[in-house]
């Protein structure tokens, strides 16, 4: 099978990805949710003129000139409006949030009046009409669309959407993500290996990749290098409920590469397998019925780099989140050689330099080195067949962090 160019292979993998059926969350679980459909208010807020300070409710032509001396016939906290009437001379005490009582329409604050004992005061600082009064839907109105379709459920979202009395709202489901490592070498962190063994890391840079686009995702474990052990975690993962099946390792072509035909044989459609990129060569989709099958090359960074590039933006789509690679024009630190037939992405440091990018390349790219892309803050894009690059040369630089 010929190597796919990248830009097709994602192509392919994103199409007829959109955002996931809907579903009512709890306003206390839905941060970081995406809204399904817009928010309108179910209130007005403030319900009524309410007093912005503690202080005094007036009549504004009675403290024109001061000082204006008033009586006080009442009180007016939060919660408990006064239901009289303020008359010609007189006063309500009033504290913040609390209506505005009829026929006041100033709020003059407590620092400005002195009690002069005997239910009097005198308001001794001018004030101006209306002041430190909010007005009835100043922040909003009964029936305002609040917040749009898609809109990440940030802090400010989540509250406004209270205030506006939601106890839940509708939000795109979260996509669910099965992973399922194979190889009979691993083994999980904290194991006593044996002389062949090595540790089992994939799943949880690729777990975490997922849920930085707001996925759910579910380790499923190590599978021998059987097919019936991959087959029975990949039933496993149906039965969960998986939207995307994510396995680890076994994509090439060797002996034990058995992840192609363990899929197929559970009903996997291949879109394609094998693409033309470094590291990540052996990247396999299909689609068994609704369920989107990802195999990742098994060396950790081509793991890592192929979630990063397509896992991402797949699960970013199914969870109604708009998602773009961060990339950035940047200076080459030193000379590259020219390129192959796969498009590279190349570990490097990126740092900034008088004002601009300077991205500059680890030496050795071995795709089982962990160290060196943790190392990496971005990779180094070069197109297939670019030519040798000298240092100070233009180049594209994806962002890792
Ligand atoms: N004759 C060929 N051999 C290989 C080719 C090829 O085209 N022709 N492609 C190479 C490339 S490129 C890659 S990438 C690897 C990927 O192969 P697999 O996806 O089949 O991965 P495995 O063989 O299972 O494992 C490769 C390597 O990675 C380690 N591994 C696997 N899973 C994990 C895990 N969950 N955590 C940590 N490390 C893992 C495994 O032990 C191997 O060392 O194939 C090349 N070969
Ligand atoms: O794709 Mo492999 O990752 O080049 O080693």
């Amino acid at each position: 099978m010929a190597l796919l160019p990248v830009a097709e292979a994602l192509e392919r993998l994103l199409e007829g990805a959109a955002a996931l059926p809907s579903e009512s969350v709890p306003l206390a679980d839905a941060a970081g949710r995406v809204l399904a459909e817009p928010v309108a208010a179910l209130r007005t807020q403030p319900p009524f003129n309410a007093s912005a300070m503690d202080g005094y409710a007036v009549r504004y032509t009675d403290v024109v000139s001061m000082p204006a001396r008033l009586s006080v016939i009442g009180m007016a906290p939060a919660g408990r409006g006064f239901t009289g009437s303020v008359g010609k001379g007189e006063a309500v005490r009033i504290f913040t949030g609390a209506p505005l009582p009829e026929g006041a329409d100033t709020v003059v604050i407590q620092e400005n009046v002195r009690d002069l004992g005997g239910g009097s005061i005198e308001v001794i600082e001018p004030t101006a009409q209306a002041r430190n009064v909010r007005r009835r839907g100043l922040d909003f109105g009964e029936g305002d669309v609040l917040l749009h379709k898609g809109r990440d459920l940030d802090p400010a979202a989540l509250s406004l959407a209270a205030s506006a009395n939601h106890p839940s709202l509708n939000v795109v489901r979260q996509p669910f993500v099965a992973i399922i490592a194979t190889g009979d070498e691993l083994l999980p962190p904290g194991s006593a290996l044996g002389p062949d063994q090595i540790i089992s890391s994939n799943a949880y840079g690729v777990a975490a990749v997922a849920q930085s686009v707001g996925a759910r995702a579910l380790d499923l474990g190590i599978a021998a290098d059987r097919k019936d052990a991959i087959a029975a975690l990949v039933k496993k993962a149906v039965k969960a409920g998986a939207d995307v099946i994510v396995t680890l390792g076994g994509a090439s072509v060797g002996d034990h590469d058995l992840i192609h035909d363990v899929l197929t044989g559970e009903g996997m459609q291949l879109d394609f397998w094998k693409i033309a990129m470094r590291p990540g060569k052996p990247l396999m989709f299909g689609r068994l019925g609704d369920i989107r099958c990802v195999g990742l090359p098994g060396n950790p960074v081509a793991s890592l780099v192929c979630s990063q590039l397509f896992l991402k933006p797949l699960l970013a789509r199914l969870g109604g989140r708009p998602y773009r690679q961060d990339i950035r024009t940047a200076w080459l630190g030193s000379a590259m050689h020219a390129n192959d037939i796969r498009q590279d992405y190349v570990r490097a440091v990126v740092r900034e330099d008088a004002g601009a990018l300077v991205a500059t390349p680890f030496g050795i790219q071995d795709s089982s080195m962990l160290r060196m892309l943790a190392d990496a803050n971005g990779l180094i894009v070069r197109e297939p067949y670019a030519p040798a690059a000298e240092a100070g040369a233009e180049c594209s630089v994806l962002m890792l962090r």
